[in-house]
């Protein structure tokens, strides 16, 4: 790990940086221990460091975003998280668990769930089944069982359509379930992924560009299912995104990158107003407006309401 380029000492575990002051965190008393200890990581391949000695953690009920200009090493942390990558240097714990070198499968299995940037969903199959594929690392049932659907399978099977129809109806997508996934709009495939993620349970959700190419409307909606993900079912979220409204207004702390470096890791009022952080937005190029529409947002009022039912 480059010293020089170490972030700032991380605030303390969730601040409870929600604007109504209502949020999870806010008991007195010591900090929680972390959920998520992502330290001093190396990243690199031919030529392109991606990620730079990166170091952060994540509360067990937080909201944590990382933000950073195009190739600034966001979905690099994302891949060394869920064991697509393995880095060169640093260590990755998670719920107790050492994570590096595992596969995906093994990661997902700890209860590490994620949606993608371009959504990842088995167009030919249905809502239902494509959900059914999140319930994977709930299934107890040998493969005799299951050929023969008797006892335990039929049980089983059972509960996990149970525990989709509850995903189905949070989500609101109840007239969408039988239908196949690639006949959905865009907005709605991109809400069945992340139901396909919510179907495993996870004790850690990574949103991978969660509002990418949706309209306002869209937006404004999934962010009210985001909030509700972690107030109301409790489930911590580490959020990637590009849209800086977004961001800034949901998250607890954020942590900036640039070129794979750690800038600074705050509150989204310090973000925002970080001279490094404003540097790399200004020289970005497309997404210098995100961040500059974000600030000005912010010194207005919230633009995703908190309150129970706003969606
Ligand atoms: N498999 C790979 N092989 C070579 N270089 C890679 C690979 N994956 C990522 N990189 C490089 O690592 C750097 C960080 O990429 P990454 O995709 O993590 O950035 P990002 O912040 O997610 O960008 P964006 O906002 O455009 O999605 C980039 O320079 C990218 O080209």
């Amino acid at each position: 790990m480059s010293q020089q380029h170490a972030a700032s000492p991380a605030a303390p575990l969730a601040p409870a940086a929600t604007r109504d002051g209502s949020g999870a965190q806010a008991d007195r008393g010591a900090a929680p221990d972390p959920l998520l200890e992502f330290e001093d990581v190396v990243l690199r391949f031919a030529g392109v460091t991606a990620i730079d000695g990166v170091s952060f953690e994540v509360g067990p009920t937080e909201l944590f975003a990382v933000i950073g200009p195009n190739g600034a090493g966001k979905t690099s942390i994302f891949n060394v998280l869920s064991g697509v990558y393995r880095p060169q240097e640093g260590s990755v714990r998670f719920d107790g668990e050492d994570l590096l070198g595992r596969e995906p499968d093994e990661i997902a299995g700890l209860g590490m769930a994620r949606t993608f940037q371009n959504i990842e969903l088995f167009e030919n199959l249905t809502v239902i089944d494509n959900l059914m594929l999140g319930r994977h690392r709930h299934i107890r049932y040998g493969w005799l069982s299951g050929l023969l659907y008797a006892g335990r399978a039929k049980r089983e099977e059972v509960e996990h359509r149970a525990a989709i129809e509850e995903t189905i109806d949070f989500l609101e997508i109840e007239q969408y379930r039988k239908y196949p996934v690639g006949l959905l709009p865009y907005g709605i495939q991109k809400r069945v992924e992340l139901g396909r993620a919510l179907a495993m349970e996870p004790k850690l959700l990574l949103l991978d560009e969660p509002v990418a190419g949706m309209n306002v409307e869209e937006t404004e909606d999934t962010a009210r299912f985001i909030l509700d993900i972690r107030e109301e079912l409790g489930i911590p979220i580490i959020l990637v995104d590009h849209d800086m409204g977004l961001v800034m207004d949901l998250a607890d702390r954020v942590l900036c990158l640039d070129f794979g470096r750690p800038l600074t890791v705050g509150t989204p009022a310090d973000v925002q107003r970080h001279p490094d952080v404003i540097a790399a937005y200004l020289g970005g190029g497309d997404h210098t407006h995100d961040l500059i529409s974000a600030q000005h947002d912010s010194a207005d009022e919230t633009a995703y309401p908190r309150e129970e039912g706003a969606s």
